[in-house]
């Protein structure tokens, strides 16, 4: 990498959301009849999302130059299905509960690394909602095999490592005979992505109170799915960092991405925000200050966040991410670890890590398979000579185009 002659001057529109288009896909299979999804991510979370519900009985046609997908929905799964969700949290966690709608038995598993996230409380769920749960290998972990109907009712479910078990539970919902009503037994992380759940349903036709839903039936349509939050915090970091402004279009004040937020956390650093019905806009003139903040909402940029507290002038304190040690890597000792590789000082706290900012030196950073911890590293040769980011490929999980998009920063 090489870092940037100048300040930055850049409108961006990162790909479409992954968590809208995985949501999207699932309602549009349960949905009878055909939706068109338009401004869809196409990259391997939202590949395995197809994958997955083809193997429920939908039918999707992809279209990635006009970035939209069609999906005829309303089908039923072979007897039999196998579902490889690779690495993907959202895939496999929503597809569980749709699967154990019908009565056939359907496997979903997944890679390594997927196999090594928890899974435990969406399948204690659908225990609890009368679905079949057979786990293949470890209690509690991938691959396993589902079946129902589940009838639904009350649930008692966890929300404290995730809160995709919850959303996977609510999308199925509406197809249960009892509907389903969930009581959480802790306090939920992710919050924002369960409001993103019931808009996307509300969207597709089913309403949710509170955490219940009735039975009821998904309604086919044409969508168009935002770009990506947790992608544009790359950009606004970099804004923050590089000094100039950029600006993301498509992600305006009604935004149901928890985080676009992420550019409050860096207004409180010192940069300017501008948000307008349809664009974000972060400036900086230099001078960021450390703060001491909570992501537990949006946890995904709390990697850009480390990035970003290298450049500031006090430490920076990040809060309440505990749960992040079980996404696709432990990213709070991946983030320690790689900050300290650069000589930077940075701690593991219980709930989170504290940087103290300073000069990083010249580093080939480790990835860990992690798409967040490439992107988020990057950040740092923006501003730093010498850095190199290792298997720059596991960035196709969510954002295939990342690196020739973050260089149009530099013309
Ligand atoms: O529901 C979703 O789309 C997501 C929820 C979050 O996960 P957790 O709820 O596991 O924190 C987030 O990290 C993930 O990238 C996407
Ligand atoms: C945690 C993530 O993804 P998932 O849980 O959907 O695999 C992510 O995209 O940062």
């Amino acid at each position: 990498m090489h870092p940037l002659a100048r300040t930055v001057d850049a409108v961006v529109r990162p790909p479409g959301s992954k968590s809208i288009t995985n949501r999207a896909l699932l309602c549009a299979a349960l949905a009878p009849g055909t939706s068109t999804l338009a401004g869809a991510l196409f990259a391997d979370d939202t590949h395995a999302m197809v994958d997955a519900v083809t193997a429920l009985g939908a039918t999707v046609t992809a279209s990635p130059e006009s970035r939209t997908m069609t999906v005829r929905g309303g089908g039923a799964p072979v007897s039999g299905a196998v579902i490889d969700a690779r690495q993907s949290g959202t895939t496999s966690r929503f597809v569980l509960p749709a699967a154990a709608l019908f009565d056939t038995r359907t496997v979903v598993d997944g890679t390594s690394q997927l196999r090594a996230r928890p899974f435990a409380p969406v399948l204690d769920g659908l225990r609890q909602a009368g679905g079949r749960v057979e786990e293949l290998g470890e209690p509690g972990f991938l691959p396993v095999a589902v079946s129902g109907p589940s009838r639904g009712g009350k649930v008692h479910v966890s929300g404290a490592i995730s809160s995709q078990f919850l959303s996977g539970l609510l999308m199925a919902g509406p197809l249960m005979r009892d509907g389903i009503d969930v009581s959480l037994t802790s306090a939920l992380v992710s919050v924002p992505y369960v409001e993103m759940t019931k808009a996307v349903m509300a969207a597709f036709g089913v309403t949710v109170h509170g955490l219940s839903v009735s039975p009821g039936s998904y309604h086919a349509r044409t969508y168009h799915i935002e770009p990506d939050a947790s992608a544009a915090s790359y950009f606004l970091g970099a804004a923050a960092i590089a000094g100039g402004r950029v600006t993301v279009t498509g992600l305006g004040t009604g935004s149901v991405q928890g985080d676009t937020r992420f550019a409050d956390a860096l207004q409180r650093m010192g940069a300017s925000v501008t948000r307008t019905a349809d664009s974000l806009t972060v400036s900086s003139t230099g001078g960021l200050r450390g703060i001491d903040i909570d992501m537990a909402d949006i946890s995904d940029t709390a990697q850009t966040l480390a990035a970003v507290a290298v450049f500031a002038d006090s430490p920076t304190r990040v809060r309440g991410i505990g749960f992040i040690r079980g996404k696709e890597t432990n990213r709070v000792a991946a983030m320690v670890t790689e900050l300290q590789r650069a000589g930077i000082d940075a701690v593991e706290d219980e709930d989170g890590f504290t940087i103290t900012p300073g000069t990083p030196r010249p580093t080939a950073f480790e990835t860990y398979e992690d798409h967040r911890m490439a992107m988020s590293l990057s950040l740092i040769g923006l501003r730093t000579p010498g850095i190199e980011i290792l298997d720059p490929g596991c960035v196709s999980k969510t954002y295939p185009d990342f690196f020739a998009d973050l260089d149009t920063l530099a013309s």
